[in-house]
């Protein structure tokens, strides 16, 4: 579905993603993990065309490289950025209403309703503005919004980053919920919620891809220690 290869990208002198090849499949979930600084974002923005970039991107065929990220979200490829980016000044029901319209005519997506059965904390914040919600209830919601823009794949940034336990859990739960669905490619600092929701992780240094494996593997501690350490196991693929 997603086939990505040697992709580059650079800000000046700052060469942050040196060569990322990898896929996501339909009905797949793989986590992008890495140390800070390792380029996942900038591989992220650069999928969805929010920065410039070298390479060969390709969403069901189609060749992404000259498309606006506008023209890249209408295709059905929704990013949902670090930060969240929830319209502060907008009530948690207004937000969700907005992704509706980023739908461009594409059928299968999440209601509304949907939503609110996937994350039942935001019911009874229907009415509240952006501003006055919680880092969680953000998260909620922008994945939320993802979602009703009827995506066939997300692009997720750092979903769980400085959310309280109970809240990474009731996002992670969502998650796993909709991946049969969506399409999904996830930064996750966090091992646990990357295992829990992705069969596959691609782990990222140096703006490097030094590792590809099955979650599973990533319970062995000194295999993902290593990976991080830009070292090499044999028997892993890379
Ligand atoms: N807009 C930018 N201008 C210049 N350099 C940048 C910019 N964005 C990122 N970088 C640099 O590119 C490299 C990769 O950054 P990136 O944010 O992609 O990494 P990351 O793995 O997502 O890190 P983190 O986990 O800290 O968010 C870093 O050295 C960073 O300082």
């Amino acid at each position: 579905m997603l086939e990505v290869q040697e992709l580059h990208v650079r800000y000046g002198t700052t060469h942050a993603v040196r060569g990322v090849s990898l896929t996501v499949g339909a009905g797949e979930a793989v986590a992008l993990l890495g140390p800070n600084g390792a380029g996942k974002t900038s591989t992220l923005r650069a999928l969805s065309r929010l920065t410039a970039a070298t390479g060969a991107v390709r969403f069901d065929g189609e060749d992404l490289s000259g498309l606006a990220a506008e023209q890249v979200a209408r295709r059905g490829l929704i990013h949902v950025p670090e930060g969240r980016r929830v319209f502060v000044d907008l009530t948690v029901h207004e937000n969700l209403q907005l992704g509706m319209t980023a739908r461009q005519g594409r059928t299968g997506g999440f209601s509304l309703d949907d939503v609110y059965d996937l994350f039942p904390a935001l019911v009874p914040l229907r009415r509240r503005l952006g501003f006055a919600l919680s880092g969680g209830e953000q998260q909620m919601t922008a994945i939320g919004r993802g979602l009703v823009a009827a995506p066939r794949m997300m692009l997720i940034d750092e979903p769980s980053l400085g959310l309280a336990p109970v809240v990474v859990e009731a996002v992670a739960e969502a998650l796993v919920a909709v991946r049969s669905r969506v399409a999904l490619l996830v930064i996750e600092q966090n091992v646990h919620v990357a295992v829990r929701v992705c069969q596959r992780a691609a782990v990222l240094n140096g703006g490097a891809i030094v590792m590809q494996a099955a979650v599973d593997e990533l319970h062995d501690r000194d295999t993902l220690l290593a990976s991080y350490l830009g070292q090499r196991k044999t028997g892993i693929g890379v």
